[in-house]
């Protein structure tokens, strides 16, 4: 057959350019892993540097404990770390324990709990320098109590890493809103704690300090992704510390570790100054909340947070002082109550929790009434996921680059890497057997358009205002319902999130404890 000119074959290529196209293939390969072998290196490097600087605070702070130590007797410390807020504070003002013996008991229990538990990115070894003139504070509501900080929470020269590497050697500029107003009101934080990578989980793990553990059972998860918090508390290392929470990451670490933690609306509490892997995500919103063994340590907290200092630092944040009339009020309630959502089934270990409570508080007085949320799997998949992910997770993955992927993240990763239009032919053949996950992956799309991710925000709006619309039907105070719980297993990241704002709480009714 007669060949036309265009054709050729390799064997009859020139051999000075075939040994070229060899050379160049070869040297592009070259090229390639040695790019990923210094990417891994640089990766090692940045691990190895945050893993060290946590190290040497924990070395210091040991020391300085020690120093301490030979001054007081152990069994002082083990009295101290028993007391309640309520006794602290009490003590704390009227002379008899000073900050600095509150300080070093705490610090030197928050030791002890993170050997166990994993839960301390960063002692903050300032917090003895706060000391100096921490009398300048004695009027304050929170004189002289030591107290933790989650990771992403900004403090002066100290990194908030959310977990992933890109925001290694990045020390905040300044003290974040929440820091300052409660270190003006005589707080002394003295610990920064474990999240899991990204802070969109509930685990609680990262590539830079590793895996957290809970304080009750060392096989399971203390939550996520205020966990380290969760952890530390539980443990009995804090007397209160801060959490953030968009989807559960208040609620979810205090019910896994059996504490109290409060998720106020959004801006209720100034956000400025932290951290966050998704910043600019208008469609659920984040809240910066209290965590503490008991429910008036949270209100304490909000109380000296909800001061002229924040509404001056942070003018955006309405000016509503903490309302103690409420709070202290003893008018029966009109409970609005939800034991299945129809969406997420609570264990028996929960049912039993929640009706235990609702039959205690009926004892009391209160009325109960039931209450259904509305569209639950809509609002779990169209308002939630998508207006999470509404970039399709482009923010958040570009915050994991560089570096590896937590095993505790990895099955949510997977998914939202998948190319845009496998995502959308992988839901459209799950919709008849897999309706959940096909709805999931259609909304990890996220949205196609500006004009979408504002109809993506009015159904948000909406479906707001008819949840509101509903609970203002019932006539209803407050709304009980049961907790994810008890805690999961390492690595086995839940999905439970909320999206309307009322602010919810966690108490704990029992601790159950499997083995
Ligand atoms: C097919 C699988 C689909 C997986 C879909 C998962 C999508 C979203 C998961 C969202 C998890 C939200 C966690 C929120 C945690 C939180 O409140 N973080 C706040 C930090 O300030």
């Amino acid at each position: 057959m007669e060949r036309t000119n265009t054709e050729f074959s390799l064997s009859e290529m020139d051999p000075t350019f075939m040994s070229v196209l060899a050379a160049t293939a070869c040297g592009g390969a070259a090229l390639v892993l040695f790019m990923r072998y210094c990417n891994r290196q640089r990766m090692k490097v940045k691990i190895r540097k945050a893993r060290s600087r946590r190290d040497a605070s924990v070395q210091q702070a040991e020391q300085a404990v020690q120093q301490f130590s030979t001054t007081k007797p152990d069994a002082e410390n083990a009295r101290i770390v028993s007391l309640s807020l309520t006794e602290l504070t009490k003590r704390l003002q009227e002379g008899s324990l000073s900050p600095e013996e509150a300080l070093h008991a705490y610090m030197e229990k928050a030791l002890e709990v993170n050997k166990r538990l994993n839960c301390a990115t960063d002692i903050l070894l300032e917090s003895r320098e706060q000391l100096s003139n921490i009398e300048n504070c004695r009027d304050g509501l929170l004189y002289g109590v030591p107290i933790s900080i989650k990771d992403n929470v900004g403090y002066k020269g100290h990194d908030s890493t959310c977990g992933v590497l890109c925001k290694v050697d990045e020390p905040a500029e300044e003290d974040c809103v929440v820091v300052t107003v409660l270190k003006r009101q005589g707080a002394i934080p003295f610990i920064k704690t474990n999240i899991p990578q990204g802070l969109l989980n509930y685990d609680c793990s990262n590539p830079l300090f590793g895996q957290s553990l809970n304080p009750h059972n060392l096989q399971k998860t203390p939550g996520g992704s205020s966990g380290g918090e969760g952890a530390l508390i539980g443990g009995g290392g804090s007397i209160l510390g801060i959490g953030t929470d968009i989807g559960g990451s208040i609620r979810i670490p205090s019910s896994f570790c059996g504490i109290c933690g409060f998720k106020p609306t959004s801006n209720r509490i100034s956000l400025r100054g932290l951290s966050s892997c998704c910043r600019g995500q208008k469609s659920v919103l984040s809240a910066v909340g209290p965590m503490a063994r008991d429910v008036d340590s949270l209100a304490l907290c909000m109380k000296a947070l909800l001061c002229e200092d924040m509404f001056a630092l942070d003018p955006t944040v309405p000016p509503m002082p903490f309302d103690d009339k409420a709070y202290l009020s003893t008018k029966r309630l009109r409970i609005g109550y939800c034991e299945n959502d129809g969406y997420l089934m609570p264990s028996p270990s929960m049912s039993r929790a929640f009706r235990e409570t609702r039959e205690l508080l009926e004892k009391a007085g209160h009325t109960f009434v039931p209450f259904t949320p509305p569209r639950i799997a809509y609002a779990m998949h169209e308002l939630i996921v998508k207006g999470l992910l509404a970039d399709g997770a482009e923010t958040l993955l570009s915050n994991l680059k560089g570096g590896p992927v937590d095993p505790c993240l990895m099955a949510q990763i997977i998914p939202y890497r998948l190319p845009h239009w496998l995502k959308k032919t992988l839901s459209v053949i799950l919709r008849p057997i897999l309706p959940r996950i096909s709805a999931s992956l259609s909304a990890l799309c996220g949205v196609s358009s500006v004009p979408d991710l504002w109809r993506q925000h009015a159904s948000v709006e909406d479906y707001t205002h008819e949840f509101i619309s509903e609970w203002q039907r019932l006539k209803m105070d407050v709304l009980l319902c049961p907790m994810l719980g008890p805690a999961f297993n390492l690595n086995y990241c839940g999905k439970l999130t909320c999206t309307v704002h009322p602010p919810p709480s966690t108490v704990p009714v029992d601790l159950f404890l499997s083995v």
